[in-house]
């Protein structure tokens, strides 16, 4: 594919024990779906400072343990954005989970993943990070339902 411009995204996976917290995203892209928390880096931050910042906006959650452990890159056929996707994950933070105008967040046994409403490529990356490895992947998808092809490698 002919990217011309790439977007730099989080994505927050948080672990308590044998569960992990997913969101249901109400608005915008991937709505519909469960995932992880995050968005857009913002200009003057990091990416640790996003993910965080995306964590609180979006689950009332902080965390000061963020660990980087996957990157993910995006392409959409016939789309010249690239979504340079960096994945972080916890089982340390502050507080309580809570609804927010973006996300609906709910725990789920890690052997419960509910992956018939999540992004397709999440059931080839999330198990790697559930056993603690690190990641780094390609996904071509055909509009939201369908991948082309990919490429993902343990680091
Ligand atoms: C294609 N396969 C994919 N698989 C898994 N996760 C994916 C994904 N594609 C995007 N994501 C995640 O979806 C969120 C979008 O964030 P998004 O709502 O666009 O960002 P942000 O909150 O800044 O948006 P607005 O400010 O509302 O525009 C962000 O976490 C990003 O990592």
């Amino acid at each position: 594919m002919s990217t011309t411009s790439r977007k730099v995204l989080t994505l927050v996976i948080i672990r308590k024990g044998s569960d992990i917290l997913l969101g249901m995203k109400k608005r915008g892209f991937g709505a519909g779906k469960w995932n992880g928390f995050g968005g857009k880096v913002e200009p003057g931050e990091t990416i640790l400072e996003g993910a965080k910042r995306e964590l609180q906006e979006e689950c009332h959650l902080t965390s000061d343990s963020l660990k980087e452990v996957g990157l993910l890159e995006f392409e959409f056929k016939n789309d010249p954005v690239l979504l340079e996707t960096h994945v972080f994950t916890s089982n340390q933070f502050q507080g309580e989970p809570k609804e927010t105008e973006e996300m609906n967040p709910q725990w789920f046994s890690m052997d419960n993943i509910p992956y018939q409403q999540m992004w397709l490529d999440d059931k080839y990356w999330l198990p790697l990070l559930i056993q603690g490895e690190q990641f780094k992947g390609y996904f071509l998808f055909e509009g939201h339902e369908r991948i082309l092809n990919y490429d993902l490698t343990t680091l």
